[in-house]
């Protein structure tokens, strides 16, 4: 990739730009508001000024909300050979898109799972995203030339590409992003109209609790109203388990001994629950390296192979966490090796068979 326009210039696109920048990337910077681009292009992530043709790469960075609009607009103007963005929801979007009729096979949904709770440009770093998923989400429309330039970007970012279906996408954000989002507000309002005296004892926990909660509501209202049904569900199973820890701190209330117990079994139940998924949230550097097995396919170098072979893969129910390419020199072909968790292999292997895909050992 040579050149990339970065459209909407905050804290997303402007640490995807310094990180392309620092690549050799020629970037260009776009945003309705134009200090915002002067901005970026003054802490070093590109140029503010408008490419004079079509760049390799446009990143739309918006808010949700606006994202169908800014890449119906990049597409028809022909602004770049492909186009994605990279907003926290993704099926609607998609959907949006799809409604106005365009050609979306340049266009790749994609989501960095890493962010902050300060917005704009000047909360920008270009290791942002440094070890952290960036889920991508081809569709069988999608062409290669769109993934292997949004791969690119993800390798530039230091990132780890991870291949999955939109709306699969947006109900797993809903488990590890959007309902723990509202949780965390919901534990800070209580703070609003506490007690200084009582505020003034805020430790470690409860910041750890509540460091997202001061990220922009704008922002967060269009997350959420872009994926709601998910997230109200997550959240119904958290007021159950909240109405049964409730009842179980009366019980510790009780005079009854038999009372005190069920009660104390029952918030030991809801504190083991919880070590238990904590240990699964994977650290961002310090996580064991994880074992990949490789799944290798032979593709002809053709247009929309790869990203075949991506939504068979989504198809089957199989999550590609990392994709490397060899290109067979001097020949039209290539050797594709996805990696998958061991479990899933055989079944990614025997997916990929029956849709007639040609598997190297
Ligand atoms: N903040 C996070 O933690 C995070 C993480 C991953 C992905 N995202 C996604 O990245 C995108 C950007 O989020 P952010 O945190 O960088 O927000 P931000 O508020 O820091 O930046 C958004 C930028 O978009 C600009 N903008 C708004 N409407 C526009 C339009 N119509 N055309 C051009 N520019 C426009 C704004 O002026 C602003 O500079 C969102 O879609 C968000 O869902 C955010
Ligand atoms: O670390 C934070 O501040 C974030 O909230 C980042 C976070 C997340 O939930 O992990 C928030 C929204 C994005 O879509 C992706 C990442």
């Amino acid at each position: 990739m040579r050149s990339a326009l970065v459209i909407g210039t905050g804290l997303i696109g402007t640490s995807a730009a310094l990180a392309l920048t620092r690549r050799g990337v020629t970037v260009h910077l776009a945003d309705h508001d134009p200090q915002q681009a002067r901005t970026a292009a003054a802490l070093g992530a590109g140029t503010d000024e408008a490419p004079a043709g079509p760049v390799d790469l446009a990143v739309v960075a918006a808010p949700p909300a606006h994202v169908a609009g800014v890449l119906a607009d990049a597409l028809r103007g022909g602004l770049a050979r492909g186009y994605i963005d990279v907003a926290s929801v993704k099926g609607g979007p998609r959907r949006e898109l799809e409604t106005l009729g365009l050609d979306l096979s340049a266009y790749l949904g994609t989501h960095p799972m890493s962010g902050r709770e300060k917005s704009g440009p000047l909360a920008a770093t270009a290791d942002l995203f440094e070890g952290r998923p960036w889920v991508l989400t081809p569709t069988r429309a999608t062409d290669t030339e769109v993934l292997n330039l949004a791969l690119e970007l993800v390798s530039f970012c230091g990132a780890v590409p991870v291949v999955m279906d939109a709306d699969a996408h947006d109900r797993a954000v809903a488990l590890v992003s959007h309902m723990p989002h509202l949780v965390s507000g919901l534990v800070a309002a209580r703070l609003e109209h506490a007690d200084e005296a009582a505020v003034r004892l805020c430790g470690q926990g409860i910041r750890d609790v509540t460091r997202i909660a001061a990220s922009d509501p704008a922002m967060w209202i269009d997350i959420l109203s872009a994926n709601p049904g998910p997230v109200a569900d997550l959240l119904g199973d958290v007021a159950a388990d909240l109405e049964q820890t409730v009842r179980a701190l009366r019980a510790l209330q009780s005079a009854d001994e038999d009372k005190r117990q069920e009660g104390a079994a029952g918030v030991a139940d809801v504190l083991r629950r919880g070590n238990a998924g904590q240990v699964r949230v994977p650290g961002k550097h310090g996580s064991a390296p994880r074992v990949y097995e490789t799944v290798v396919v032979l593709i002809d170098d053709q247009p929309g192979q790869l990203a075949r072979i991506f939504a068979d893969a989504g198809r089957a129910g199989v999550n590609i966490e990392d994709v490397r390419i060899e290109h067979a020199t001097g020949q039209q072909a290539g050797l594709v090796q996805l990696m998958v968790e061991p479990q899933a292999a055989p079944a990614l292997t025997a997916a990929l068979r029956e849709r007639g895909w040609a598997i190297r050992r």
